[in-house]
């Protein structure tokens, strides 16, 4: 089995960005861990594919049985990464990555999953609140509470957590550093 990717880096980052770009180039090559959550989904996400979407009890029992390799509650909600959604990806003949936060990032180096790690930045805070602006996703507050979880994930890629850390500036030019770390072990 080869070994899972672990994509991490602040809310606006732009890990979606460069994932569809990848998948895009490589529909099959790839597959995404797909993760539990309680959030309500947004326009256009569609369930079992962008999220597993579930019910508040249906995560606690998860979590209960030990079904997840990570959990986390952000901005209210609980997302999860179960051990079953790696496995999917496995079964199938991919390479799993998996899109996670940092408490996601140091559950996972606890855990016996021997994967690699790789951290998106932006190119400064500034950066990253015009991104989620514009995203016109979040509210306003939502924006300043991914603005302070953005700082303490920047302070722990600063602590040398990641294999590998990319500034998404330019996009073609941060593509091809993600792409090139991706592809580095097949
Ligand atoms: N290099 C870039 N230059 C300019 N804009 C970018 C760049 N990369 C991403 N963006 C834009 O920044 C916004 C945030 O990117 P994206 O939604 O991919 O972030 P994310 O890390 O997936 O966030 P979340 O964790 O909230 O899902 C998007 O509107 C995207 O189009």
């Amino acid at each position: 089995m080869s070994r899972p990717i672990v994509i991490s880096g602040p809310s606006g980052s732009g890990k979606s960005t460069l994932l569809k770009k990848l998948f895009a180039e490589y529909p099959n090559k790839f597959g995404f861990s797909v993760s539990n959550t309680t959030r309500k989904p947004r326009p256009g996400e569609v369930d079992g594919t962008d999220y597993h979407f579930t019910t508040v009890d249906e995560f606690k029992k998860a979590i209960d049985e030990g079904k997840f390799i990570e959990w986390t509650q952000f901005s209210g909600n609980y997302y999860g990464t179960s051990y079953k959604a790696v496995e999917d990806v496995s079964k199938q003949g991919k390479k799993c990555l998996l899109d996670i936060d940092m408490y996601g990032v140091k559950a996972v180096k606890a855990s016996h999953l021997n994967a690699r790690y790789l951290f998106l930045r932006p190119p400064s805070i500034e950066t990253l609140k015009e991104r989620l602006e514009n995203r016109g996703t979040e509210t306003p507050e939502s924006i300043q509470k991914r603005l302070s979880a953005a700082t303490a994930e920047i302070e722990y890629a600063e602590t040398g957590a990641h294999d590998r850390v990319i500034v998404n500036d330019d996009l073609e030019r941060a593509y091809s550093e993600f792409k090139d770390f991706i592809l580095a072990e097949d």
